[in-house]
């Protein structure tokens, strides 16, 4: 500990985001959330997805979180036992599962926060995009129904590939009448996590303390982590080297997990520790905390070349109430930032063809 603490060598004072580290939701939750007299509004939330790898490790951490007091589970198969399952914990969570298009709506209704895992995920040699033809058709369909039954909530998307379902998500809401571009996130919280955990992991220090913004999309090189924004700053401070194969590391992480499960699918586990940790921030928003703060792909106005665009926003009562400035970006990132313009863009405008074609 005596150790750690003297490589920190300044604290460039935390923000809020890094006064809320990773760790919350299991191990560090909010101290009102922890006591076991304080009171919190009821939220209801939904899991669509719910009986799939990450569905099921989400639905668990959700019904730990004293902020959820109605856990709807949706799937199109093999809900009904996760959803027994997970009843039998003694958390005050009421859990209900639904299953098949009959009883989305149930699902829905009175929902506050809907989150999306639904849809198939990759396999090795595969890129995120690959998973459109199949991901895109299930978004659409999902968020429609969001659109009839739960039109005022929250929707973090996590189904891939993000930076394509997002804006279907916000195109279908728009064609409905009822879009509000500040409750339209996509989760690009796993990208901030293996940021502050690869970067905590090389300096010897504890991931919790640790906070990197991650800001761009999520694939490959548009997932661009601003390492130069670290906080702690922590000296001896990375070479370029070094700063260059953190990167590729983050922007590769996923496909690290990909190919180490061998064709069993992606990142289930921390992805559902990240959903949750962003479920949770959403909530406490709702719940009017103030100085709330993750990165998330949303439309945006921070990057003039991007419709959409994940970083820094502050969370309150409405979704997303401001942006936090990008902050001076290194040479390498600004780099980082032309390298990812084209496909961004693509990504970005696949998903709004897809949800506008009749
Ligand atoms: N945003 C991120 O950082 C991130 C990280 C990891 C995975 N993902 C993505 O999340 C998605 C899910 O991954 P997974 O590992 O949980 O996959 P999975 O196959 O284990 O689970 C997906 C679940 O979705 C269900 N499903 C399919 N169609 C549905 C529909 N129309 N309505 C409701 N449910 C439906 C399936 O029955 C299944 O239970 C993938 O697209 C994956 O690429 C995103
Ligand atoms: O890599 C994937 O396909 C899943 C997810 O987007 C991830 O980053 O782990």
């Amino acid at each position: 500990m005596q150790a750690q603490a003297s490589k920190i060598a300044r604290f460039e004072g935390m923000k809020s985001v890094a006064a809320r580290p990773s760790g919350r939701v299991c191990a560090a939750a909010p101290r009102a959330i922890r006591r076991a007299a304080v009171k919190v509004e009821a939220h209801k939330v939904a899991v669509l997805g719910a009986g799939g790898g990450i569905g099921q490790p989400l639905s668990l951490l959700l019904k730990m979180n004293r902020l959820v007091s109605e856990l709807s589970l949706y799937d199109v198969a093999n809900v009904a036992g996760v959803a027994a399952d997970l009843s039998h914990c003694n958390t005050p969570t009421q859990v209900k599962g639904f299953t098949g298009a009959d009883e989305l709506a149930g699902a829905l209704k009175g929902a506050e926060l809907v989150v999306i895992p639904a849809g198939v995920p990759r396999k090795p040699g595969m890129t995120r995009d690959d998973l459109f033809n199949i991901n895109a058709g299930i978004v659409k369909t999902l968020v429609e129904a969001c659109a009839q039954h739960c039109p005022g909530a929250i929707l973090n998307i996590i189904s891939n590939p993000v930076n394509s379902t997002v804006p279907i998500a916000a195109e279908v809401l728009k064609k409905a009448g009822v879009y509000d571009k500040r409750k339209v996130m996509g989760v690009t919280t796993l990208d901030v996590v293996r940021a502050n955990t690869f970067i905590a992991e090389a300096k010897g220090l504890d991931t919790r303390d640790v906070d990197v913004p991650v800001i761009g999309g999520h694939a490959g090189e548009t997932i661009l982590p601003l390492i130069s924004q670290t906080t702690p700053k922590v000296l001896p401070w990375f070479t370029k080297e070094e700063i260059e194969k953190l990167t590729v590391r983050i922007q590769n992480a996923g496909t690290e997990v990909v190919e180490a499960k061998a064709g069993a699918g992606s990142a289930t586990l921390s992805m559902a520790y990240a959903a949750a940790r962003m479920a949770e921030s959403v909530l406490l928003g709702l719940e009017g905390e103030q100085g709330i703060v993750e990165c998330t792909f949303v439309e945006s106005d921070v990057h003039p070349d991007f419709q959409y665009f994940a970083s820094k926003v502050v969370l309150g009562r409405n979704g997303v109430e401001s942006f936090l400035p990008l902050g001076p970006l290194s040479e390498f990132e600004q780099e980082g930032l032309v390298k990812m313009k084209d496909l961004l863009q693509k990504n970005i405008q696949t998903g709004v063809e897809f949800a506008n074609k009749a």
